[in-house]
């Protein structure tokens, strides 16, 4: 039997969706009908959709689109974003994976992205195609009456001279899409948002195979009157035996162009009557939420755990697109089988700009593409790398002198699922 990816046509793609319900665990994932086809139709280039067919039934899907990622320092590089990847369980572990993920990652090359990106389901699955864990998650439940923070007070203090608004789902369609650029802007490790992704984050046209509930939206305006932050919630119903409230706030989406932003809406949210507990969705490991609490161990963390991949696919475009605070020079040699990226590389740095060109001068540090993948963003430690024994290092303090050159100011942090 013929077992090999190919793109999917438009009569073959519900059966293609099928497919993606019962890899992800769907219980109902039946052929969907016209409608819901047509939704995902609207946002999905059938060239960059990859199935495997059997007897008629779908029993692989991969797809990936165009997306642009902030590196460190604000600029953004093309990305060939990863997505709906499944293998049905008959037939699993027969390189099925293996295969849609080469035809993929060789037409990005030949596109000129910069990196592949996905969010991995399961930690070991993508290493062994040259993606690291680039960024991180952190998921705090915070018990609001432990926080510290002052029933008695007015949410933004008067001393902010700031307002919050609730607003609804066509006003977060209007003033989002701006209000996320200025913040993807400064923040490494977000990637871009169409306009789908607002309309589906605000109800509209979202597939019946996802739950949708109205959540409350609430922005925060600066006393110039700029909407400099918004954060989407729900909240449950509970009370306990003595009538007391013990609802639960979970925030699905904050974003905050200023420190003031952020510090007005975590403690808006905390602030609502009933709320006794916030959970905060996803946030960088240093996102500033703990300590805004007069008390921050009331902040609990729930979640660590890794978030957006990346796998090189230009190793000088990448390293050349961000910024860097010292002045250094690294050759660094970069292994990758496939042979789509590695190499050796003389990478020189300075606050102004860097250069990464080919060079035959003697290596500093040899690693992984997959390695490569973790550090570009300045989330990954080259020292702690070669500890694990995953860098080597040719040149005593080889190792260090990388640290130095990859480190970000703040962490990478991507809020989105894709
Ligand atoms: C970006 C996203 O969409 S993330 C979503 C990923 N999808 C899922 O988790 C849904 C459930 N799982 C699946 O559908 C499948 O098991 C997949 C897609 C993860 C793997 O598909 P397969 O066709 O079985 O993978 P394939 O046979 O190509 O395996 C390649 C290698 O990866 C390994 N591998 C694959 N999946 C896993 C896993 N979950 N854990 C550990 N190793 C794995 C295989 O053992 C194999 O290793 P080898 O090269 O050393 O022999």
């Amino acid at each position: 039997m013929n077992l090999d990816p190919r793109t999917v046509s438009v009569a073959e793609y519900p059966h293609w969706l099928r497919a993606v319900g019962t890899g992800f665990l769907r219980a109902s994932a039946g052929v969907p009908g016209e409608e819901e086809v047509a939704l995902h139709l609207a946002r999905t280039d059938l060239d960059r959709v990859q199935g495997v067919f059997e007897a008629g039934r779908c029993v692989a899907t991969f797809r990936s689109f165009a997306q642009e990622l902030t590196v460190v320092g604000g600029a953004k590089v093309p990305a060939d974003a990863i997505t709906a990847v499944t293998v049905t369980p008959t037939h699993r572990r027969r390189g099925l994976l293996g295969r849609m993920m080469a035809a993929d990652l060789a037409a990005a090359k030949e596109r000129g992205d910069v990196v592949a990106s996905l969010i991995a389901a399961e930690y070991p699955i993508y290493g062994r195609y040259g993606f690291g864990p680039a960024t991180w998650t952190t998921k705090w439940e915070i018990d609001v009456p432990r926080a510290g923070l002052d029933p008695r007070r007015a949410v933004p203090s008067e001393a902010d001279g700031g307002r919050i608004e609730l607003v609804d789902g066509a006003d977060v369609r209007k003033l989002g899409p701006g209000l996320h650029s200025r913040v993807a802007a400064r923040q490494h490790g977000m990637v871009s948002r169409d306009e789908r992704w607002w309309q589906r984050n605000t109800g509209m046209g979202v597939p019946a195979l996802e739950t949708w509930t109205e959540p409350f939206y609430a922005i925060y305006r600066s006393p110039d009157g700029e909407a400099d932050g918004l954060i989407i919630y729900r909240a449950d119903d509970r009370w306990g035996d003595g009538k007391q409230p013990l609802n639960t706030a979970t925030v699905s989406g904050m974003i905050a162009a200023t420190p003031a932003a952020e510090r007005a809406l975590w403690e808006f949210v905390c602030s609502i009557d009933w709320i006794t507990t916030v959970r905060s969705g996803h946030r960088a490991p240093d996102d500033l939420l703990p300590l805004l609490l007069p008390d921050p161990r009331a902040a609990r963390v729930a979640t660590r755990a890794d978030w957006l991949w990346l796998r090189v696919l230009d190793v000088p475009r990448a390293l050349e697109a961000r910024t860097y605070a010292i002045d250094s020079a690294l050759v660094l040699e970069v292994r990758d089988a496939t042979g789509l990226a590695g190499g050796r590389f003389l990478l020189e740095v300075s606050p102004s700009g860097a250069s990464c060109v080919p060079t035959t001068r003697d290596a500093d540090i040899t690693l992984d593409l997959a390695e490569l993948g973790a550090l570009c963003l300045g989330d990954g430690s080259p020292v702690r790398l070669a500890a694990l024994g995953r860098l080597d290092e040719h040149r005593a303090g080889a190792a260090a002198t990388a640290d130095l050159v990859f480190r970000a100011p703040r962490r990478a942090w991507c809020p989105d699922v894709f």
